[in-house]
């Protein structure tokens, strides 16, 4: 076994409750009644999803905002967050950042877990909502004939990333400060066939919608909001860190909210994805461990 994907695929054998969504989508969903909670937990690594040595405060600011994300994928209103914190040297910037990004989104902190450990640092949340629809919007509801449509711009937090690591001084707020969608994806959430939020770059992420939905997403790079040049696309699409909202929309439904309609869903073909016209090449996005 290696890597995310085959870690997450033996996992599915050991998944019977419906909540779990097959472990296939953003959040669990649990039904209570006529009430549904949406669920979600998101681990940030030092040295993988931020910077050695990047400022705490930051750290916090994303940690929260990447669960935020998921949440707001299932059109659902945060009800507070639980943190699995590692002790490390300036935790109160730490607690400066999460004070400033729970303040930001009005969502309590509802508990945690403290430890002390050798080595990289790694940060847990778990994100508690209430759906704001129902059904809660799914990876698994495109379909043929569907458009295809993304909120905000791709490759963002690549160019905040390397603005960092290559000390240039540009913006690197898309990078170290990502925002949840949460607005967005409440409006989106009663209209929607399919959404999820780009965590993992728009073609892996457009293809794990393709394979939960049975069908083919049909991409249109030239439609692709793009935060660089079209030099850098093959990279935006496949870096990651987004965190914007990635929707199907039956044809001739108008978003509610801006954004940029990037293609169309077509029947199951001989692959999940096409990006104008083809098979991508290479990696499609970001997979841990591989
Ligand atoms: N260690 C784990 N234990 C249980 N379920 C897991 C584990 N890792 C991943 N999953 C599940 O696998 C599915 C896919 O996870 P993935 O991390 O790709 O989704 P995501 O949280 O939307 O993406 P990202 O982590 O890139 O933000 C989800 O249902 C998630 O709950
Ligand atoms: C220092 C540093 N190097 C590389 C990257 C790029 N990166 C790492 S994980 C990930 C996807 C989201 O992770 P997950 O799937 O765990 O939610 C991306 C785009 C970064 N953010 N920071
Ligand atoms: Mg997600």
């Amino acid at each position: 076994m290696k890597g995310e994907a085959a870690f997450v695929a033996a996992l599915r054998h050991l998944v019977y409750d419906p909540a779990a969504r097959g472990l296939a989508d953003d959040c669990a969903v649990i039904e209570l009644g006529n009430e549904a909670l949406v669920l979600t937990h998101d681990m940030l690594v030092e040295g993988v999803h931020v910077f050695d040595g990047a400022d705490p405060a930051d750290i916090a600011w994303k940690l929260v905002a990447v669960n935020l994300s998921d949440l707001a994928a299932k059109g659902a209103r945060p009800l507070g967050v639980l943190l699995g914190h590692m002790l490390g040297d300036r935790d109160d910037r730490f607690l400066a950042g999460l004070h400033d990004v729970l303040n930001h989104y009005g969502v309590p902190l509802l508990g945690g877990d403290t430890v002390a450990g050798e080595g990289r640092r790694a940060w847990g949340l778990t994100a508690v909502g209430r759906a704001t629809h129902r059904p809660v919007p799914s990876r698994s509801g495109a379909r043929a004939g569907d458009a295809i449509w993304v909120t905000g711009e791709i490759g963002a937090a690549m160019l905040g990333f390397e603005a960092l690591r290559d000390k240039t001084g540009a913006d690197s707020t898309a990078y170290r400060r990502p925002m949840a969608r949460l607005a967005e994806g409440e409006a989106l959430a009663p209209l929607v066939t399919a959404m999820m939020d780009v965590s993992d770059g728009l073609l892996l992420d457009s293809s794990r919608i393709a394979e939960a939905s049975g069908v083919t997403l049909s991409l249109d790079s030239k439609a692709i909001p793009l935060a660089t040049h079209i030099g850098r696309l093959h990279y935006a699409l496949r870096w990651g860190d987004d965190y914007e909202l990635l929707f199907t929309l039956p044809e001739g439904v108008k978003p509610p909210v801006k954004a940029t309609r990037i293609g169309k869903v077509l029947e199951a073909g001989s692959t999940g994805l096409l990006l104008d016209g083809n098979e991508p090449e290479g990696e499609l996005g970001w997979m841990h461990g591989t």
